[in-house]
């Protein structure tokens, strides 16, 4: 039975039946008790600092209300930042999600793009001219890259810059109604600055996009200068308080220095220095695809923390005949929707860490002048960027779906982290066109195979011998399920080469072949990514030095994250006959055990990802578990109720009793 104050009763028995210690676990996801330490130190700050506090809540701010109310939180989080000395992006991350949950920040694209890209892509002087002006927001910049005609095909955007020798300037123009910028973000209202992706001519000719600094705004009155058109680009399923814009050029001039020349130059003459490799311009995304790794997993965590703390509350359903409603964790059905998704949470915030780790390691090397890894970090973060935003949407929505009535509820706090993650399948590369870029490395990967070239490590599954039959035994080992999903990946590669090469000695030409083959090719990816992180989760377990109670509970996660997307998936690993049926069952049976294993822990597993009732703005998802209260003073909170009586009482409906229409027909 819950009690009306302190914790809930139900949640309290979850918390003392768990068989490992939370804070440890706490320890290891966020890499020992000083980061853990920093991590609370951070959320504190901005929990508890009176400013967050004052604006009222998200869902009840309109449009405007949520645009300026968002950019008094992320110019004061700017402030704050500055005063603090956070200066590590980690640092950032964790204070700003803390201070603006889920709340897109109008100047957000400045911090993520604007700046990284001048700190990539500018030269020294471009540096020292345009950084102290950004860092102290009098220049406030945007990434326009994205066109109304095309935002996927980059090489066919519109915009042009012409280089005029004779002043030394480059004429920015928009020729057409679908080369207008249109979706970056802040852009609409906030930013005076613009690094604007265009096709350069020069001396007559065109020599592919690059960047351009170009200044759009008064830096005194915040007028668009001349040959600016630049608005806001209208409401859209979420993002309400960013101002994603459109943007139009007419013979705008700007000086030579204004483009991006660390790599590629314009000389003054207008003689053209190409880069050492023409997608070394592509960085900032690939920067953005590695941060939404964990930004995905940061989201499906959330997800989990309240579905599952909700379901533990939650009581639905006498079982047998007048007894006792069951709490709805209990039912099989909802451990089988929600265990995975817990277990999903880890897995992507593992494979978080990892490409932060790796985006780090290889933009080092490349700025030391090494590109060879480039193309093996483009494989790698979009296909994370992809996989994990599919995966982390689709569990938050089932996450919502698991609470009921009141998962449709703002109240619940799902569908602000819904709307605010999902556009991740679609911006910084539509993901299928990721996978896309992703199977085309792997069939590279794949030539240099046939070739008997040598293959990197994480790629040397694909030389796995495809007759060979599964290991798995009733104990379900970790090593036969890793074998399993490269096994599956290696002959959905294999299959989606073959498919290509069938098409190719049928007549087609390479592109055609290509194009006839895209879905096997995106199922390979897809299958390729798969392995990726069930191999990496399963190495963190394994190889890790954690609390062996922790290691327990984790790898019974870790199997359940595995044995899951088997049986989900079962017909890719059917196919060649890999499992035999026998072993079908023994998965099958196996993931129930693991249901049953992990209920025990479930609480504790998402306590354990340590985020504040003010971070989750949740009714369903607190940590004292007091829905029922919470659920009723927030719609006693409700501007709809500020009144008795509303005025369209009046207005609407009393004449409409009295049969009166007359008040339609002014209209
Ligand atoms: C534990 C907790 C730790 C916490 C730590 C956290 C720290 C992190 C802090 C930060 C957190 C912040 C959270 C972030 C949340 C996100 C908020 C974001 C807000 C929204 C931003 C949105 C911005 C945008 O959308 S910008 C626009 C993006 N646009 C795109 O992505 C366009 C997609 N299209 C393309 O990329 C290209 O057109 C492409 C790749 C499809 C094709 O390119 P192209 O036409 O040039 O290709 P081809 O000529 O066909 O050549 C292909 C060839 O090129 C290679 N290639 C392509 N790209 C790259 C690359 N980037 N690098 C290297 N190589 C590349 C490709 O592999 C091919 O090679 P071949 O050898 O020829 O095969
Ligand atoms: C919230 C949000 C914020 C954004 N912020 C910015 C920003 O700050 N700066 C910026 O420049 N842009 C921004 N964008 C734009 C974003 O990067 C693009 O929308 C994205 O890259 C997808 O391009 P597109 O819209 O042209 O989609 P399209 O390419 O038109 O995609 C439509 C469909 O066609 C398919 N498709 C397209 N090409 C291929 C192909 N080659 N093979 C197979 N299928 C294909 C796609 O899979 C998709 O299903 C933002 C977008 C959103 C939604």
């Amino acid at each position: 039975m819950a009690t009306t104050t302190g914790v809930n009763s139900d949640l309290a028995k979850e918390r003392n039946n768990s068989t490992f210690d939370v804070e440890e676990l706490s320890n290891f996801i966020y890499r020992g008790p000083e980061k853990v330490k920093r991590r609370r130190y951070l959320h504190n700050l901005a929990t508890k600092d009176p400013f967050f506090r004052k604006f009222k809540p998200w869902a009840f701010q309109t449009r405007e209300e949520q645009y300026e109310i968002c950019l008094q939180k992320h110019l004061y989080i700017n402030k704050k930042c500055k005063e603090l000395n956070l200066t590590e992006p980690v640092d950032k991350f964790f204070y700003t999600e803390a201070a603006a949950p889920h709340e897109n920040s109008p100047i957000g694209l400045h911090t993520v793009m604007f700046i990284p890209t001048i700190e990539k892509q500018g030269t020294e002087e471009q540096k020292k001219r345009w950084l102290p002006l950004a860092e102290s927001l009098k220049m406030i910049g945007t990434y326009a890259q994205t066109e109304m005609g095309h935002g996927t095909f980059i090489r066919g955007l519109e915009t042009t810059a012409t280089y005029d020798p004779r002043t030394r300037e480059f004429i920015l123009n928009s020729p057409t109604i679908t080369s207008m910028k249109y979706w970056p973000g802040n852009l609409g209202k906030t930013t005076n600055h613009c690094l604007v992706m265009a096709q350069l001519y020069t001396q007559g000719k065109n020599c592919g996009i690059h960047m351009f600094m170009v200044q759009i705004r008064d830096l005194e009155t915040h007028m668009p200068l001349a040959g600016i058109e630049v608005g806001d680009i209208g409401p859209k399923f979420g993002y309400g308080t960013n101002d994603n814009g459109f943007l139009r050029l007419s013979n705008v001039r700007i000086p030579r220095e204004n483009m991006l020349m660390r790599y590629s130059k314009v000389l003054e003459d207008g003689t053209y220095v190409k880069p050492p490799n023409a997608k070394i311009a592509y960085g900032s995304m690939v920067l953005v695809r590695a941060a939404i790794v964990t930004d995905a997993a940061r989201a499906l965590a959330q997800a989990c923390v309240i579905s599952i703390r909700y379901s533990a509350v939650r009581r639905q359903t006498e079982v047998s005949p007048g007894g006792e409603e069951a709490q709805i964790i209990d039912y099989q059905t909802q451990q089988y929707r929600l265990f995975p998704l817990l277990a999903t949470s880890y897995a992507m915030y593992f494979a978080g860490r990892f490409m932060y780790d790796f985006y780090l390691k290889t933009t080092a090397e490349i700025e030391g002048g090494n590109l060879d890894s480039m193309p093996q970090l483009h494989a790698i973060s979009a296909g994370l960027k992809a996989f994990s935003s599919w995966m982390c949407s689709a569990g938050v929505e089932t996450c919502r779906l698991c609470c009921g009535g009141h998962g449709y509820s703002h109240a619940s706090g799902l569908p602000k982290i819904y709307i605010d993650v999902v556009p991740g399948c679609t911006y910084e590369g539509e993901n299928n066109v990721m996978m896309l870029q992703v199977a085309r490395f792997l069939m590279k990967m794949y030539g240099k195979l046939q070739n008997g070239e040598a293959l990197p490590t994480f790629m040397q599954y694909m030389s796995t011998d495809l007759n060979k039959k599964s290991c798995m035994t009733e104990e379900v080992a970790l090593n036969c399920l890793v074998m399993a999903y490269e096994h599956r990946a290696a002959r959905m590669i294999r299959d989606a080469a073959a498919s290509m090469e069938k098409l190719v000695q049928s007549g087609k030409s390479p592109v055609e072949a290509w194009n006839g083959s895209t879905v096997m090719l995106t199922w390979a990816a897809i299958a390729h990514c798969h392995a990726f992180v069930t191999k990496l989760f399963v190495e963190t377990v394994v190889k890790s030095r954690m609390d062996s109670k922790v290691q327990s509970a984790l790898t019974s996660l870790c199997k359940l994250y595995a044995v899951h997307g088997i049986v989900e998936n079962l017909g890719g690993f059917i196919q060649d006959q890999f499992f035999d049926s026998k072993q079908v069952k023994i998965l099958q049976k196996k993931l129930m055990q693991l249901l049953a294993e992990i209920r025990p822990n479930a609480v504790a597993f998402v306590d354990a990802f340590d985020y504040p009732d003010e971070v989750l703005q949740s009714c369903l998802g607190r940590y004292d578990g007091q829905v029922y209260q919470a659920l009723y003073d927030y719609a006693k909170s409700s501007p709809m109720n500020e009144k008795e009586v509303l005025d369209s009482y009046y207005k609407y409906i009393k004449p409409a009793q009295n049969g009166k229409y007359q008040q339609y027909s002014k209209l």
